[in-house]
């Protein structure tokens, strides 16, 4: 990771939160070593099985949020017995998300997850603690993992299998663990006030909080879960449904700002959201929405774009009597691989040259403070390009320069943590599937870091005070 702003901000590290989990100390030989409170068996071994035989145990024991780490150890195995891992999701349409890893236990017959690195021919190798999450993959092509109802938390289900055959040995434990989205306490309020298609989620107590409106991208819907999850930390966050849902338009064509203005009055007026101003938080088109957002609208103190553009793209924006034309777009720059993947890296105008220029977004009217998250394997659009032009802009009118963090070898679709990598899936503008980019580990690790700078960002710049949650790295 490198960042462009003046501040030192922290490196992408698995293994600064890795410290956090239990039972630290080398794989391999036992050594005596004390367990932590929190520690505690989740798990049963499979059954017909003796009560000597192996288990899983689970740190938190049966429920974590999906952001949070999870401490994953077997117990009871033989020495140095050689096994299989693997876990399984199903999303909320039946889809099925599996990953595996090969371990040996050490020679007290002890597999810990944090201490242990997983051996070539799985789905990961090396040190990986949360390997078994992060490398989840869909059996159906170009699927990525959704959170659609946060009300209900993902299960997920670990299995250990004797052996490291292509095929499962025999079976010598399992369990089961819930993956939540909304913390106890942490309010879901659906919006449907004047045109507003939202969902508000409020953290517990009385507030007022930090208030944030989050935005997705393309695909429309209103995904809740990155704003859920954010308000799990503390801040008041409105997931935005912008098109196709509801009653919104069906197609991503014309945008007019006048909706969003709606969706920021609507927080700067509630009891609830601390003023006098509010962040944004936007992904891929989401981020150039939030970016005309800032650049035209009042009560804007803090722009958090991931992998977002400042060109205008996809539809034109219309605000009072202002018109912003899209990027120009040629798809003959779109390079198709054999197995029909489409790159489109390539396929956008420059934003600085001929009568693309008038795409450019003037985010130099802003009154806000920016930063730009940056995937530098982004393969559907140049996101490092982005950033560093909208800096410049910013600069050249004296403005603050923004606070710039990219990531090698994270891709498109930067997520919170935990989700599993998506590298291709359909596009919904362009109708075929399309590269997203990205290397899963350095993508995981990406996510891990992106989340906290994001919080950190916004608690600075809403409440003025320094993240209490950025220890986690
Ligand atoms: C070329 C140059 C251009 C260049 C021009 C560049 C223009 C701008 C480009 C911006 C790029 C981006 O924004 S990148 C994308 C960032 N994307 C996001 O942030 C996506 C956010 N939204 C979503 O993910 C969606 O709303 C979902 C998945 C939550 C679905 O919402 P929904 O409203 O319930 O819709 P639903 O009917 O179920 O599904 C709608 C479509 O999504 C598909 N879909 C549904 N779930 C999934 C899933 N898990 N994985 C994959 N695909 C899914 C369905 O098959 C369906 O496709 P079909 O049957 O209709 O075919």
């Amino acid at each position: 990771m490198w960042q462009v702003s003046a501040r030192c901000l922290c490196r992408a590290s698995s293994r600064a939160w890795q410290k956090r989990l239990p039972w630290p100390g080398p794989c391999g030989p036992a050594a005596p070593r004390s367990r932590s409170p929190a520690w505690s068996s989740g798990t049963a071994p499979a059954q017909g099985l003796s009560s000597m035989a192996p288990s899983i145990r689970l740190s938190p024991a049966t429920r974590s949020l999906f952001d949070e780490p999870l401490a994953i150890a077997v117990q009871g195995l033989g020495p140095r017995q050689q096994v299989t891992l693997r876990t399984s999701l199903r999303d909320e349409t039946g889809e099925l998300f599996q990953a595996s890893a090969r371990y040996q236990a050490g020679d007290d017959g002890e597999l810990d997850l944090a201490r242990c690195p997983a051996l070539p021919g799985g789905s990961f190798s090396g040190l990986e603690p949360m390997g078994l999450l992060w490398a989840l993959q869909p059996q159906k092509p170009f699927w990525r993992l959704v959170k659609r109802d946060v009300q209900s938390p993902f299960l997920l289900q670990l299995e250990v299998f004797e052996g490291h055959g292509q095929r499962p040995g025999r079976l010598l434990a399992q369990a089961q663990h819930e993956r939540a989205f909304l913390r106890d306490g942490v309010r879901r309020v659906p919006v449907r006030e004047g045109r507003i298609r939202a969902t508000l989620f409020l953290p517990p107590g009385s507030g007022p909080f930090p208030g944030i409106i989050d935005l997705y991208g393309t695909g429309g819907g209103l995904p809740e879960y990155r704003a859920c999850l954010l308000a799990n930390h503390g801040f008041a966050v409105l997931a935005l449904a912008f098109y196709s849902y509801e009653d919104l338009p069906k197609g991503m064509k014309e945008f007019h700002l006048e909706y969003f203005e709606e969706a920021v009055n609507y927080m700067l007026q509630h009891t609830q959201v601390k003023g006098p101003g509010i962040g944004l938080l936007g992904h891929s088109k989401g981020g150039d929405l939030c970016v005309s957002m800032a650049s035209f609208l009042k009560g804007i103190t803090a722009t958090a774009l991931i992998n977002g553009s400042v060109a205008n793209v996809g539809a034109v924006l219309h605000y009072k009597d202002i018109t912003i034309p899209p990027l120009g777009v040629n798809l003959k720059r779109i390079k198709v691989s054999k197995s029909g993947i489409a790159d489109i890296i390539d396929a956008l105008n420059n934003p600085l040259e001929g009568p693309d220029q008038q795409s450019f977004i003037p985010l130099e009217k802003a009154e806000c403070c920016f930063l730009f998250i940056v995937g530098q394997d982004d393969h559907n659009w140049k996101s490092e390009f982005f950033a560093v032009e909208g800096s410049k802009r910013l600069q050249a009118h004296g403005k603050e320069k923004p606070e710039i963090v990219c990531y090698p070898g994270a891709g498109h679709y930067i997520e919170p943590p935990f989700f599993p990598m998506c590298a291709a899936s359909m596009h919904l503008l362009f109708g075929k599937p399309v590269m997203w980019g990205g290397e899963p580990k350095a993508h995981c690790e990406a996510q891990i870091d992106a989340w906290q700078q994001i919080q950190a960002f916004f608690h600075k710049h809403l409440t003025g005070k320094p993240s209490g949650t950025s220890s986690k790295l």
